[in-house]
């Protein structure tokens, strides 16, 4: 995922991405093109349903107009019925204007047969709903997976030396449309409507595990391996698989906390596989790993190190925003990309702030050194003991990675106004330290945008 111009999309079946690979074999296929401009009317190829106030529910066909892209999102409004508007995964779309009658809703390329059957069986699947697969027994054919109301009914599709399609010998068809065309009309032969297409995912972000491939091992944390890897074998990503041991209601609170968060300082949540075991939690992948050890390089002057700090205080004025408090803030749970970019990791321990203080009895481990004291002491967390870690940020940020001594600055940091900032997030009384909105606007007058913009080291 690159410049605003040249983006990949993330998501199925209307991609470039995913025609580039197995679906390109399907007779009567041809490659789709990659959504790219931003005027154009698109159509929606699959319902998807709203996750978030800022998100659209569309229905497959739907008609849209699309505003804005962003990074795997489209930020579309609705043509017909009520007028709405929201982000939509830009691969549930497909412009009109660029010939998506290539598309194939009901072509799942290399799903398993117990993969069709999983998912057909799962909402928002019904009786009719339908897939094409590839053969896993027969190369180069195909087969049909039908749902029949509580089962799903198989059909081996075979190709003939001369490439026409049968499911009955003796009654071949040109292409796969062809074919499904006959026995929707004809499904009395089989036994089965085809009534609509499979759709695609079990709730908006379960994808299946095929999709994926593991690369190169880029870490590990207590809730597991994180894996660089690749999503139908074109998008770079990272997966995070959890270990087996690990209790689910842990790291679902991570899962449901990356999906209702979408700021472009968090880590985006792409995907997860969690039909089956092991749990892979997908999300966008950050080349240049957790910042701590990225600050060892010492190669980052002033204005770099106050970009990192501006960029961390947007996120965090976002989690303000929305009243979630992170819990975990610290240079280790903020990832690097490209240019610089820097995007807060780590929802493990997030939790909405139903008062303005959340206290928990748990016995939860807590990173001593980054915690504010009411927190370590009492567990009483709020978005005033984030600031006291955010206060050990800015030193580890500023000294190279450094952890401060019972909160006080000095040392290493040179200047005024910083360490005064950083005394600020480490008041006793919580009411005394700043919010994270201020602390923006305190660091906006040190940073002058720009300084940092020509940032690009290898
Ligand atoms: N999206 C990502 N892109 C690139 N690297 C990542 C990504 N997520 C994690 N990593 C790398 O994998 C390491 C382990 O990440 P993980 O989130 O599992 O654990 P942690 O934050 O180090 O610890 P814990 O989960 O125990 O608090 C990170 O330190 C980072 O270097």
């Amino acid at each position: 995922v690159t410049s605003s111009t040249e983006q990949v999309f993330w998501f199925p079946c209307s991609s470039e991405v995913l025609f580039s690979g197995a679906r390109t074999e399907v007779p009567g296929c041809s490659p789709q093109p990659q959504i790219r401009g931003q005027s154009s009317l698109f159509i929606a190829l699959y319902a998807f349903t709203a996750r978030s106030a800022d998100e659209l529910s569309i229905s497959a066909g739907d008609k849209l107009r699309v505003l804005r892209e962003e990074g795997d999102y489209v930020l579309a409004r609705r043509l017909l019925g009520e007028p709405a508007m929201g982000y939509v995964p830009a691969a549930y779309v497909a412009n009109l204007s660029q010939g998506s009658s290539a598309h194939r809703p009901w072509y799942f390329s290399k799903i398993s047969r117990s993969e069709a059957e999983q998912l057909l069986l799962s909402p928002p699947n019904q009786h009719g709903s339908f897939l094409v697969r590839d053969s896993e027994s027969n190369k180069g054919e195909y087969s049909l997976s039908v749902r029949n109301h509580a089962k799903v009914s198989h059909f081996r599709i075979c190709k003939s030396p001369g490439g026409s399609l049968y499911i009955q010998k003796g009654h071949p068809f040109p292409d796969m449309e062809e074919l499904l065309a006959f026995y929707t009309e004809n499904w009395k032969v089989i036994q089965s409507p085809l009534l609509q297409p499979c759709s695609p995912t079990v709730d908006g972000w379960e994808r299946p595990r095929w999709e994926f491939t593991l690369r190169r091992k880029l870490g590990e944390g207590y809730f597991g391996e994180v894996w660089e890897g690749l999503w139908r074998n074109s998008v770079p990503v990272a997966i995070k698989i959890i270990k087996a041991d690990m209790k689910a209601e842990d790291f679902t609170k991570e899962i449901q906390n990356l999906k209702r968060l979408r700021h472009e300082k968090l880590i985006q949540l792409h995907a997860v596989c969690s039909l089956d075991e092991p749990i892979y939690i997908i999300t966008e992948l950050m080349r240049k790993g957790n910042l701590h050890s990225y600050l060892n390089r010492k190669s980052l002057g002033t204005s770099h190190l106050l970009n990192i700090a501006c960029q961390v205080a947007d996120g965090m004025r976002y989690l303000e925003e929305k009243h979630i408090v992170h819990r975990d803030l610290a240079a280790r749970n903020i990832l690097v990309g490209e240019e610089l970019t820097c995007k807060i990791a780590d929802f493990g321990l997030a939790r909405l702030l139903k008062d303005d203080i959340y206290s928990t009895s748990s016995s939860t481990k807590i990173p001593v050194k980054w915690t504010a004291p009411e927190a370590a002491n009492y567990r009483t967390y709020s978005l005033k003991s984030d600031v006291w870690s955010y206060g050990i940020l800015l030193y580890e940020v500023f000294t190279y990675g450094q952890i401060p001594y019972e909160g006080r600055a000095g040392g290493p940091l040179q200047g005024y106004r910083l360490p005064r900032i950083m005394l600020e997030c480490w008041s006793g009384n919580t009411e005394e330290r700043p919010t994270f909105l201020a602390l923006r606007e305190k660091l906006g007058f040190i940073y002058r945008p720009g300084d940092a913009d020509s940032f690009n080291p290898s």
